[in-house]
């Protein structure tokens, strides 16, 4: 199938050579048999409470994680064995990806170095890109003089400058304060949405998630409890602990 296929995905940590075929529980199963989908110009948010092993499933997308058991595709290529940086997957972490002594342009336009444009064609895709986040004429700013905020949108637009077929956002906002989140949660959608690009995002947020998302997959120790449109979470929840997370009762959301 076309875009992204997860089949039984299953990752763990810290169980030592032999012990899962001598059928012993030792380690972390931090994913247990996840299955997920995300269509081409799809975003799909990963939603659940620290530790319910979101970031585990998104790395392993990445191949950062190896793993224990199922298998993940891409436009019906199986990855397995396909190293990261051949996987043509852009990523976007909380914080900290920035290199502080280039300035906003050469940040952006690192992903476009290995590529075969003239500088002109690079400083144009560039300055789109900062068009794009809301940043015109941010191209000779030191990444040090940014905001948390602008240096997010310093970050999408270079995780988007290469055309990634899938783009894994992991927590990108978490480090903001929650008005500058629920706001930028709008403008990254906008983003991913106008250049027609497939996402997954992790967040512990169901504010954001359904910001953000086509549909909203809920996780829980491990496993996917339910996967559907934010709508159809809030009015057809498939458990009282998706119900939990949605933040429709008790104060599980947000964790
Ligand atoms: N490198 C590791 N070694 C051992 N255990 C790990 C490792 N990374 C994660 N874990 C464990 O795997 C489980 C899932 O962690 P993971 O980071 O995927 O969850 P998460 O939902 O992304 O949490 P958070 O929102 O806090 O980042 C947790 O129990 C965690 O302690």
């Amino acid at each position: 199938m076309a875009g992204l296929e997860i089949r039984d995905a299953t990752v763990r940590y810290g169980v030592p050579t032999g012990s899962a075929r001598s059928g012993r529980s030792a380690g972390v199963t931090a994913v247990d048999r996840v299955s997920l989908t995300v269509a081409p110009g799809e975003v799909v948010a990963l939603l659940g409470p620290s530790g319910c092993g979101k970031s585990s499933l998104l790395r392993a997308v990445a191949g950062l994680e190896p793993l224990a058991g199922g298998s993940i595709g891409y436009d019906g290529e199986e990855l397995a064995g396909v190293p990261v940086h051949k996987r043509r997957f852009g990523l976007m972490f909380q914080e900290g990806q920035l290199f502080p002594h280039r300035d906003v342009r050469r940040n952006v336009g690192y992903g476009l170095e290995t590529q075969e444009l003239s500088r002109a064609e690079r400083d144009t895709r560039v300055s789109a890109l900062l068009d794009l986040v809301g940043l015109a004429g941010y191209e000779r700013r030191s990444v040090l003089t940014l905001s948390g905020g602008e240096q997010q949108r310093v970050a999408l637009a270079r995780a988007l400058a290469p055309r990634p077929r899938l783009l894994l956002l992991d927590e990108p906002l978490s480090a903001l304060d929650r008005q500058l989140r629920e706001r930028l949660a709008g403008e990254v959608r906008a983003a991913l949405v106008e250049t027609g690009t497939t996402a997954m995002f992790v967040t512990h947020d169901h504010t954001e998630a359904s910001a953000v998302a086509d549909r909203v997959g809920v996780m829980d120790r491990g496993r996917l409890l339910q996967v559907a449109a934010p709508d159809e979470l809030r009015t057809a929840p498939a458990s009282d602990r998706v119900t939990e997370f949605l933040g429709l009762r008790g104060s599980q959301s947000g964790v």
